[in-house]
């Protein structure tokens, strides 16, 4: 961890690191030579020297270079702390961008927010509050315990003399408060995610508020994370106390040890007391030890959870990537598993789709549908098999090439918290205004724009200005039409909007699909009659495929029987 923190550093930011080393002895080295001094000064003082102004005066100087090099240590290290945090951010985005898809459907949003500000913000504790501030403690007490030794070696020992056992002891009772720590990170690393699936989910919390099922797991994790910080912070609490404790017995030693050797006349009260001074100043970095180890400790949790989203496996892209020829589509024996499922979601599907017709895929429900067009969009890549566009694997073509293929209208339309140009201009990022309000005329959305407070330029969420359900889908259809990707995949609308909206949107979607590709996902038998190819699913397998008559036909076809069905509800 510690050789990949430093590699991510720019070489500005390690200079700024050594820099606040650097600053820190300084610091700490003119702390020790002021509490010196000031011991000399008392003795010759008391001894009548007559030098106090000259005393007086190199104490102050000593203060400016004391106050000079904290400061400047204390910007460096930030700085340096700074510069790994935007290097390591940059790194995640960098990352959370090349990632399929199919990942955050997959990982749960709180989850990847955590990590982006927290964690990341803790790797900040290691460079700017640990490494820096122990560097310079280490080079400072090993050159205190030197000259000490030089000076009394018998008191020096003495005041070392449990240190040893202090170190071990909190060596082995870290690594017993590891799995503690890591179990409070887990833990409010679930809290934040689940507070995010209860924000998002308020409306539906709301109608269901009998339900209390989401509540209980929002307060559940609110407690284990509770229970989970309360039990790290008492074992903090403890190995603080025993630590310190053991440290200090050093320092009833050399007291002791100390007071016996001035009694016998081995060593004299002025160096007697030269070492209790600096006994506190030598223990200093120890006392801070057990906290600097704890902030390790969460940076490398932090790191752990970090490299969760910076190593996911992200989908190979072609060195050059080709381009289709024509907007036909070819499923080639396609088998897939999601990474946690135990059967596989589709298995050995074929499918021909020509350019320019439309084929609506029906189904029971996880029949695997939705996986189709998610790997023809390539949120996943096949586990064998493949899948082409005019000709070409959607691997040879790229990621972004697929996407730029494809023009989808989902039924739940994210919008973002921005102008309703921008929200439309999604599609083509450097649409014009006269494009886009094309795109929502053809869309039928241009009347509802005109009507909002700002037309174009409202912003979604300001004033509480919101689209309703179908205005949504209609908006999301004038994405479609500014992209003009030769292929539509469509999640047909089921029955959550009113039925003029309905019309508006089935009149929008007839004027978007003609004459492209079409992949429609069905919930409603009776709107793909017309449909050039109906493919049936079940059980992640493709069981029929034709129209509606030749399906009809089928003596006892799976979607004669779901068409039979739906003709006598009705
Ligand atoms: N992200 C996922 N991770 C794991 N399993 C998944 C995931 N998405 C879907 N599945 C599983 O894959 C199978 C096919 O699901 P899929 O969503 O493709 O079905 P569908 O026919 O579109 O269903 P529906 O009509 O209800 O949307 C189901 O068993 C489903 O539980």
């Amino acid at each position: 961890m510690i050789h990949q923190i430093f590699g991510t550093m720019t070489s500005a930011g390690r200079k700024m690191f050594v820099a606040a080393i650097v600053g820190f002895t300084l610091y700490s080295m003119v702390s020790i030579a002021m509490v010196l001094l000031t011991v000399v000064a008392i003795v010759d003082v008391i001894n009548d020297s007559g030098h106090l102004w000259m005393y007086a005066i190199a104490l102050a100087i000593l203060l400016l270079v004391k106050t000079t090099s904290g400061i400047w240590a204390d910007k460096q290290k930030h700085c340096a702390g700074f510069d790994l945090v935007f290097q390591i951010r940059k790194q995640v985005i960098r990352h959370l961008k090349k990632l399929p898809l199919g990942y955050y459907t997959q990982s749960r949003l709180g989850e990847i927010s955590e990590i982006i500000h927290r964690d990341v913000d803790n790797m900040e504790l290691i460079v700017a509050h640990l490494w820096t501030r122990l560097s310079a403690d280490i080079l400072v007490s090993v050159l205190l315990l030197s000259g000490l030794l030089m000076y009394s070696w018998p008191l020096a020992l003495l005041m070392i003399c449990t240190l040893p056992l202090a170190v071990l002891y909190l060596v082995l009772a870290l690594k017993y408060a590891q799995p503690l720590e890591k179990a409070t990170g887990d833990a409010g690393a679930d809290m934040a995610s689940l507070f995010v699936e209860y924000v998002r989910g308020m409306p539906v919390i709301k109608a269901f508020s009998q339900s209390h099922a989401l509540d209980d797991r929002v307060h559940d994790s609110i407690e284990r994370f509770a229970q989970a910080s309360g039990k790290a912070a008492k074992n903090r609490a403890a190995t603080l106390a025993i630590y310190g404790w053991i440290m200090n017995l050093s320092l009833v030693a050399v007291i002791t040890g100390g007071l016996l050797m001035v009694l016998y006349g081995t060593v004299s009260a002025v160096v007697f007391l030269v070492f209790i001074v600096v006994s506190v100043e030598f223990y200093k970095p120890f006392v801070a030890l057990e906290g600097h180890w704890m902030n390790y400790l969460t940076c490398v949790d932090s790191y752990r959870r970090i490299t969760t989203v910076t190593q996911a496996p992200i989908l190979s892209e072609p060195k050059q990537p080709r381009i289709p020829q024509g907007a036909d589509i070819a499923y080639e024996h396609v088998t897939f598993r999601y990474a946690q499922a135990d059967a596989p979601a589709l298995t050995d599907a074929s499918l021909r789709i020509p350019t320019g017709t439309t084929t609506a895929l029906v189904g029971p429900s996880g029949a695997g549908k939705t996986t189709a067009t998610s790997l023809l969009m390539r949120f996943w890549d096949v586990d064998s098999g493949q899948i082409r566009i005019g000709g070409v694997d959607l691997r040879d073509i790229g990621s972004e090439g697929v996407l730029a293929q494809i023009s989808v209208v989902m039924q739940n339309v994210y919008l973002f918290a921005d102008t309703i140009a921008n929200n439309i201009s999604l599609g083509k990022k450097d649409a014009s205004r006269e494009e886009i309000m094309a795109a929502a005329k053809a869309a039928l959305i241009h009347d509802d724009i005109m009507a909002l407070p700002k037309g174009y330029n409202t912003r979604i969420g300001e004033n509480g200005v919101g689209l309703s359900g179908g205005q949504r889908q209609r908006l999301s259809v004038a994405r479609a039409f500014l992209k003009d990707a030769p292929i539509v995949v469509l999640d047909e609308i089921t029955a959550n909007v009113d039925p003029i909206n309905e019309a508006l949107m089935q009149r929008a979607v007839t004027e978007l699909t003609a004459g492209r590709t079409v992949i429609v996902i069905a919930h409603h038998l009776h709107t793909i009659q017309s449909a050039d190819q109906i493919v049936v699913f079940d059980a992640g397998r493709i069981i029929e495929t034709g129209t509606h008559t030749q399906l009809c036909a089928l003596p006892d076809g799976y979607y004669r029987r779901m068409w039979e069905q739906c003709e006598g509800l009705v």
